[in-house]
């Protein structure tokens, strides 16, 4: 199956954190929110700038482990986050929904948002801001880095040379 790739800037994500923060805000005030780390902790970390919120928890959940492959792991828990009650979670992307799936089990009175959701797991969210195709691979940011490519013209030549 051939792999899109949608490219997300600092700029763009940036963004997208604001428009959550914006949708969040009717939601206001919370007790706190719980960033779904790693991909949750810079989206969490700029709308809680936006909403004024100070008490940030995080929860960890590794789905793809070499001894238990496929089963879902949570190695951190949201202590203090309870049942959730009052608690806003965020994550940058619902992929399948296996996180999803798990942190909503862990925190069943939580309200979940995330930027970009995949319509295999979106039903799963509560809010999010932009769907993406199933085969879409996002990359974000923090997975990229600004590379030289040739110009047309040359890679032209050199198949004319
Ligand atoms: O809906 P799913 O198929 O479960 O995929 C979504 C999850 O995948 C990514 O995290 P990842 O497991 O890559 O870990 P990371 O954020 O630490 O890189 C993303 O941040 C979500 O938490």
């Amino acid at each position: 199956m051939a792999v899109n790739y949608a490219t997300v800037t600092w700029d763009q994500l940036h963004r997208d954190a604001r428009a959550l923060a914006e949708a969040l805000m009717p939601k206001m005030p919370v007790k706190g929110i719980v960033a779904v780390t790693r991909g949750g902790l810079i989206p969490a970390a700029i709308a809680a700038r936006e909403l004024g919120c100070r008490l940030i928890e995080t929860i960890s959940v590794v789905t793809y482990d070499e001894e238990d492959m496929g089963k879902p792991r949570i190695i951190k828990e949201p202590i203090a986050a309870g049942d959730g009650e009052g608690f806003l979670i965020i994550d940058d992307l619902v992929d399948s929904g296996v996180t999803a799936r798990v942190v909503r089990e862990k925190l069943p009175k939580a309200y979940f948002a995330c930027l970009y959701a995949k319509p295999a797991g979106k039903e799963l969210t509560d809010l999010f801001i932009t769907e993406v195709p199933q085969d879409t691979w996002v990359l974000f940011p923090w997975d990229t880095a600004p590379l030289f490519v040739p110009p047309l013209a040359r890679s032209k030549k050199s198949t004319v040379d």
